[in-house]
């Protein structure tokens, strides 16, 4: 597979019947900037990553990132924190995404310890860790394997750990969220793709991309165990909420 990045293009001409989104070949091709373009805040978010493990990871703990993809949130920490720091294990479900994060940190930060399987992450035992980050993976689960997932990682955090979970959400208000989705499509927009293309992967994320409120994903917090939840991010429909384990 070649390694190359290509600018998305995916949606850009006009389709018949719009399939449902995929992380296929074509996807991983040109997620780097798909995911810059379609995400409001994601190099912010990926900057506070560095950040948060500085102050909250125990010296040498894990670090799973779940749904890694391309391995941004992995490199964002090695490029923070000395390699010694950490034990990161990323998992995707995608091989050709999981291979492509290995192949860029063998070359960026060949010193750190940094793992990638190839994993549904519902179906991992998953080992002590002290920071488990989601980054725009769980709205991807469906719904009803939502809190299943989330127990197993409380449980799985050493007291005194953290997870990160960055989401897109919807607003339970109509007219909040009428105006976040056309700010969002204005934000798309101003980033190059074309109403045609905004529509288009709009149906092709129906049923696929599911989104919480932040109050559900709070409430969801709350009954898997975790005593303290905030969103530390927003921008738009987008966000990203730290969870405490007590220590
Ligand atoms: N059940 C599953 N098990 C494992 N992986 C899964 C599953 N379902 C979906 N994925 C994987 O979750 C990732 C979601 S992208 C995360 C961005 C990344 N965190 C980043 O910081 O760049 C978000 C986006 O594209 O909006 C994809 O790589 C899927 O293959
Ligand atoms: O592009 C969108 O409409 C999104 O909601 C964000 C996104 C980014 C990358 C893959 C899938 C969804």
């Amino acid at each position: 597979m070649s390694d190359a990045s290509y600018r998305d293009a995916i949606f850009s001409t006009p389709l018949d019947r719009v399939a449902q989104f995929s992380f296929d070949e074509t996807v991983v091709a040109c997620f780097p900037d798909m995911i810059r373009r379609s995400v409001p805040g994601y190099g912010q978010v990926l900057g506070m990553l560095g950040l948060i493990a500085s102050r909250h990871l125990r010296h040498g703990a894990r670090v799973y990132d779940l749904g890694c993809s391309l391995g941004a949130g992995g490199l964002a920490l090695a490029g923070a924190l000395p390699p010694d720091a950490f034990d990161y294990v990323g998992l995707d479900l995608s091989p050709a995404m999981a291979e492509r994060a290995r192949q860029t940190f063998a070359a960026e930060c060949p010193a750190h310890a940094m793992q990638v399987d190839v994993a549904d992450i519902r179906e991992v035992e998953y080992a002590s860790a002290g920071m488990i980050m989601l980054n725009f993976t769980l709205q991807f689960l469906p719904p009803e394997d939502r809190d299943a997932l989330l127990a197993r990682l409380y449980q799985a955090l050493e007291p005194g750990g953290v997870l990160v979970l960055s989401e897109k959400t919807v607003d339970a208000d109509e007219y909040d969220n009428a105006w976040r989705v056309e700010r969002y499509h204005d934000f798309k927009r101003a980033n190059g793709y074309s109403d045609m293309e905004i529509s288009q992967k709009r149906t092709a994320l129906e049923n696929v991309l599911v989104p919480d409120t932040l109050e559900a994903h709070h409430a969801r917090l709350a009954r898997v165990g975790f005593a303290r939840s905030m969103t530390w991010f927003q921008y738009l429909n987008f966000a990203s909420m730290i969870a405490f384990k007590e220590g």
